[in-house]
Formats: C-alpha cells, structure tokens, sequence
C-alpha cells in the first residue's frame, strides 16, 4: 500500500524532520529575541533612571573590589613590615567603603523598585486598554478568569524579573568581571584553576533554562484555569447552579485536581536545576580547597609559577576575591534560568497585546451631538455570521487530521478503501439580507423563535459586532463612521439580564450619566416606578446592591435598569425584554417603566410583553436569520403566517384588554 506510505519513510524523511526541527529552533530563537527586544523597549522611558542605576552599580563594584585587595597590602605591607599607622588608615578604609557602598545600594534598590513597579504598571494599563477595546466576540469566546489572570498573575509573575533581573544581571557582571581582572592580576595561573569550567556551567544551565521556560508557560496555564474556575464556580449565578444541581462534589474535583498539578508543577519549577546548582555550589565551595594545596606547595616548595612567586597576603588575597566571584556568577546562572522562565510569561502577556482590535473607529470618524441626531435606524440588506472562536477550529481540524491519519495508518495494514471523517463545516450564516427602516421615534418590535437572530440584529446597531454584508445606518450614517464614544451615547440599551455594579444604587444609576443632578435622578426613578421603593431600603439611594445586584428582587433590577437608561436619554433604545414572567403588580410596574422609556425615542425591541407588541409601530418577525413578515399586529394576524401561530400559542389566553 505504498499510496499510505506513512511508515518507514527511510533517511529522507528523516533529515527532513531534522531540518524542520532545526527550522523550529531557530524561529524560537528569532521569536526569543523579539520578546527581549519588546521587554527592553518596555523600559525606554526610565532610561534616566536606568543610567542612575549603572552608576550606582559601577561605583558599588568599584567599591566592594577596595577591601580584598587591601587585604594583601595589611599583609604584606603593614603587618609583614610592621607599619601601625599603615594597619590604621588600611582598616578605617575598610570601615568606610562599606558603609558608602551600602548607601548607595539603598538608592539603588528604590530606583530599582520604582522601575520595575513602573513598567508592570504600563503592561496592565497597556492591557486594560486594549482589553477594553476588544469586541464582543473575543469576550464570549475567552473564559473570563482566563482575562482576569493574565492580567493579574502573568503581570504579577513578571514582577522579579523586570525588578530586579536587569541590574541583577550588570551588577553581577561588572562584580565578576573586575574580581576576574583583580585574580588574574594577582595569579593568572589560580584564575585558570578557578574558572576553568565556567563555560561548561554556562552551558548546562542555558538547557536548564529551556526547561524552565516550558514549565513556566504550563504553570501560568494552570494559574489561569484556576483563576477561571473559581471566578465561574465562586460567583452567585455559579453557585446557584451548582447548589441547585448538586454539583459541588465535581466542582471540588476539577478543582482539586487542577490545584494538584499546580502544585506539582509549582514544585517542579522550582526544583528545575537544583541538582545542577547543588553541583555548582559544592563545586564552587571546594574550589578555594585546591587553590590553598596548589599555592601553599608553591609557598612551601617556593617555585614560581609563570615567573610568579606566592605570598601569604597573595593567598588571602586571592581567597577572598573567590569568594566574592562564586555568588555574583551562580546569580548570573540562576537569573539566566529565571529569565527563561519569564519569557513564557511576556509571551503571554504579548499575546493579548497582539491581537487585534476588530471594531474600531475610522479615521475621521463622526461624532454626532446627540441633539442633532432624530434616531432613523435603516438595517440594508445586512449579512452577518458569527465566526468561530480560531481556537475551536483548530482543535476541532487537529482533531479530524489526527483522525484521518490514524485511519490512514490502520487501512494501510488492512488494504482497506479510506473514509474521510467530518472536517469542522463552515458556520451557518446568523443573519441573511435583512432591510428595515425604524422611523425616529418608533417602536419596531422583533418577534420570532429562539434563536431565529434577533439579539443578533440589535448587536449591529450600537457596533457589539460588525456587519459581514450591507449597512447598518443611523439616519443615513452608516455605523461604521460613527465614533464608537458617540455611538455609546447614542443608543442606550436595556439587556434581560440587569448588570449592577457591587455599588450604591446611586452610583449605579449615575454610571449612565455621572454628572446628573439628584433631581434628574430622582426624576428617572419616579419614571421608572422604582423610586418608593428605593426610600423604603434601609439607606436609600446609598444601599449598596450585592455582586451583579442580587439582592434586589428581579424585577426592581429590571426597574433600576430602566431607570438607569431614562437617565442616559439615549436618542435610540435598544431594548431585550426579559422572558421572565413576573407576577401580575411587578408586570405591571415595569410595564408603567418601559412607557416613559420609549416616549420621544426610536426603540428596537425584543418584545415578549403583549402590551409592547400592540404598540409597536413595526412587527418585525424573524426566522432562521431572515425577516419573514413584517407589519402590525392586525395585519399580521390576518396573515395568519408564523406569526399568527407565534401569538396564539404564546399569547392566545391572555385577553388583550387587560394588557392595553
Ligand atoms: N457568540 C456567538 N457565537 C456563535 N454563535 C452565536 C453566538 N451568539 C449567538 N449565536 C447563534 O446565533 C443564532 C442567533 O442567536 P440570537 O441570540 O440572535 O437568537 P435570538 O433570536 O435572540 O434567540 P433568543 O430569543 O433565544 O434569545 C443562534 O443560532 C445562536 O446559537
């Protein structure tokens, strides 16, 4: 069966692999390079700052290689010849450097901290920003905790690194650098015996790194489906759900076992390289060892190494410039690992500062003054499908690919014919060549099935998606050359689902207007039919309202909503009624709200409520994305098409003059 030849491929498909393998690398490599270049340009505008630093660093070093080298003058200069005011000056020197050195270190630990606290605050701010500016889809496709974690726990991860890695890095490399060039000064031939297998350390700890890297990105994964966990399990409506379905056991389960591999791969992370570094450390201890054998044979046998003869204050010398080599080099090592590790995270924050923003204002884009606006929706010939989230197509391709490879492996033995399994189909378009026109201050009422796309057109008018085809215009403007800030204040919307802050009643409804007086505040409430009830809560306007405004009943969230939106006196309303019946007096009252709502301003409704249906000025039936009859109720009844059947299984035993 040589067509499926998949097995066996021989030495070709080998170097090929290898060659592809190799290509790989090197991309990562080129990727690798750019996520420092983007880092380092991160901390561009601190430049000043950063040179403060440098030279608080090189002073430091300076300083700290002052005492080790007195240390062989004491000796041999002033103890050896016997020279008191000499010992003096040497160890008041030894007194001061310290002290100096250790100010400027303070200094330099504050500016090190405000440059790097200043640039996570940019990669949040940055984040937040273009988080915000997001469309729709990219909120309905990611897990909100998700969000909520790349922007706390990546950011969050970061902080070590651009804290303190970058003068970490100089200061160990300038510490190094000039005790190397001090030991090879005092003895060329001990240096080679010290650092002889520095590069082979280096090595090692660069494949160490990689690893690091990869647990690093695992763990903020893991951090993120925790965050998201909780964020969906640990919240009022997830509660309830899993209350009431008496799915707190499996809840505990996915938890505990993503919280399992957390910590494993936390643990992992961290003993990433500890054998290695354990290595490193006894090496390193046993270093000064060999170096008081070799130089205390050359003392002892006097024999002069490269010409150079050994002292005792050589020794001592020499000794305590090792020692201050093995940490600032075991630091480089370590922060090499870390910087590693951090990668994975900057990639991750990278990625959401990459994706695009799909909805966004033109150049030159209007801004209408409400007062100049009289509200004409026109929906032309619009088209519209929503795209699948690319993460779910490509698990769904990988997954028939990985299938039909399988297929192909198993038919390969058997000789048997091949079926393609089902590649992921193209979506459905949501909406199809819909045209309407809502004269200002009309009602126009959306009537249809579940899921027939009705959502789905109000979602084109204040831009939550675009149009794929045709135009959506506001009184001749197509949407689209609207400035998003003046389309916001355009059109208000009122959502069946109430959405109030964890904050005062008053500061929810000033939300949709900060700058309203208390009298048009109250003045929307009395509208609403919500301010006497407002009075009787223990504080008033100043109750705060729980998490998504839980504990008020559902239909005062409905009434504050309303209310919320008579505030904002949009020119046009796009409103969802809620599918939840409420008892006969809420009904009522709400309907009382929606009244005043809809005066004077051009209204889009999903309608549920009767009463809305008979007054709308337009009926607009909708089905399977198509608008499939429109016209009032009277027409429509005597159509006696799907709307008509629509009405008499929702609305037939409801006598229509108790709703008028
Ligand atoms: N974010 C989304 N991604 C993909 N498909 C979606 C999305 N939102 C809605 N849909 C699909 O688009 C179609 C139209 O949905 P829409 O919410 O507009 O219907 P609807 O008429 O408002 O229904 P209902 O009365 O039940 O609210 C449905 O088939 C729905 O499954």
């Amino acid at each position: 069966m040589a067509a499926y030849g998949i097995r066996g491929g021989g030495g070709s498909r080998g170097r090929k692999l290898a060659t592809l393998a190799e290509e790989q690398k090197n991309s990562g490599r080129k990727a690798d390079m750019q996520t420092v270049r983007r880092v380092a340009a991160a901390f561009t505008p601190y430049k000043l700052q950063i040179v403060l630093v440098l030279l608080a660093i090189l002073l430091t070093t300076t300083l700290g290689l002052i005492n080790p080298l007195l240390i062989a003058r004491i000796f041999d200069d002033a103890i050896a010849k016997h020279n008191q005011n000499l010992l003096i000056i040497y160890v008041i020197i030894m007194f001061v450097t310290p002290v100096v050195s250790g100010i400027i270190g303070v200094g330099q630990s504050y500016l090190n901290n405000k440059i790097g606290q200043n640039v996570m605050r940019d990669f949040r701010n940055k984040l937040y920003t273009h988080l915000q500016s997001m469309s729709l889809r990219f909120f309905t496709a990611t897990r909100t905790g998700e969000i909520q974690s790349r922007l706390s726990n990546d950011v969050g991860g970061v902080e070590n690194v651009v804290t303190n890695t970058a003068t970490s890095i100089v200061s160990n490399i300038s510490t190094a650098l000039s005790t190397i060039v001090a030991m090879i000064f005092i003895s060329p031939f001990l240096t080679l015996i010290s650092l002889g297998l520095l590069p082979i350390f280096i090595w090692f700890t660069y494949k160490v790194g990689n690893v690091r890297r990869q647990t690093s990105k695992e763990t903020q994964q893991s951090i993120a489906s925790l965050t998201a966990m909780m964020q969906e399990t640990l919240s009022v409506s997830g509660i309830l759900l899993m209350k009431t379905f008496g799915r707190q056991k499996h809840a505990r389960n996915q938890f505990e076992d993503e919280n399992q591999r957390l910590a494993d791969l936390e643990v992992r992370q961290q003993m990433i390289g500890r054998w290695f570094f354990m290595f490193i450390g006894t090496f390193f201890s046993v270093i000064p060892a060999i170096v008081y054998l070799i130089a205390g044979w050359q003392i002892i046998h006097s024999v002069p190494i490269f010409g150079v003869g050994m002292t005792f204050g050589t020794i001592v010398a020499f000794t305590t410039l090792q020692t201050r080599i093995f940490f600032p080099i075991g630091q480089l090592l370590n922060v090499q690992v870390e910087v590693q590790g951090a990668l994975a995270l900057f990639d991750r924050i990278f990625e959401y500062l990459d994706m695009p923003i799909d909805i966004q204002d033109k150049s030159g884009a209007l801004h209408p003054k409400p007062e100049e606006i009289k509200g004409e929706i026109a929906f032309k010939d619009v088209s519209f499908t929503y795209q699948r989230d690319e993460e779910q197509t490509e698990q769904a391709e990988t997954t028939a690919v990985n299938r039909l490879s399988a297929q192909v492996q198993e038919l390969a033995d058997k000789a048997e014919p091949l079926t393609v399994p089902a590649v992921p189909e193209e979506p459905q378009t949501t909406l199809n060549n819909i045209s309407f026109t809502i004269q200002p201050g009309q009602l126009a009422a959306l009537v249809g099935p579940s899921g027939a796309g009705k959502t789905t057109i109000t979602y084109m008018v204040p831009r939550l998606y675009d149009v794929d085809s045709g135009a959506v215009e506001i009184d001749g403007h197509n949407v689209k050359d609207i400035a998003l800030s003046s389309l916001g204040e355009l059109v208000g919307v009122v959502t069946q689902e109430t959405y109030l802050f964890h904050a005062s009643i008053r500061e929810n409804l000033l939300y949709a207007r900060p700058d309203a007086t208390e009298e048009e505040m109250i003045a929307a409430t009395k509208a609403a039919a919500i301010h006497e009830r407002i009075l009787s809560l223990e504080d008033g306007y100043d109750t705060v309202v729980g998490e998504r405004g839980y504990k008020l009943s559902g239909g005062e969230k409905q009434r504050i909503a309303i209310a919320r939106v008579i505030l904002k006196n949009p020119r046009i309303l796009i409103l969802d009624e809620a599918t939840s019946a409420l008892d006969t007096h809420s009904e009522r009252l709400i309907q009382a709200a929606l009244e005043p709502l809809m005066r004077n301003r051009t209204t889009l409704a999903i309608a549920h409520r009767l009463s809305t249906i008979l007054s709308a000025d337009v009926i607009l039936v909708v089905d399977k994305g198509e608008i499939v009859e429109r016209g009032t109720h009277q027409e429509l009844l005597a159509k006696d098409g799907l709307y008509a059947r629509l009405y008499n299984e929702q609305f037939s035993q409801v006598p229509e003059e108790s709703v008028a």
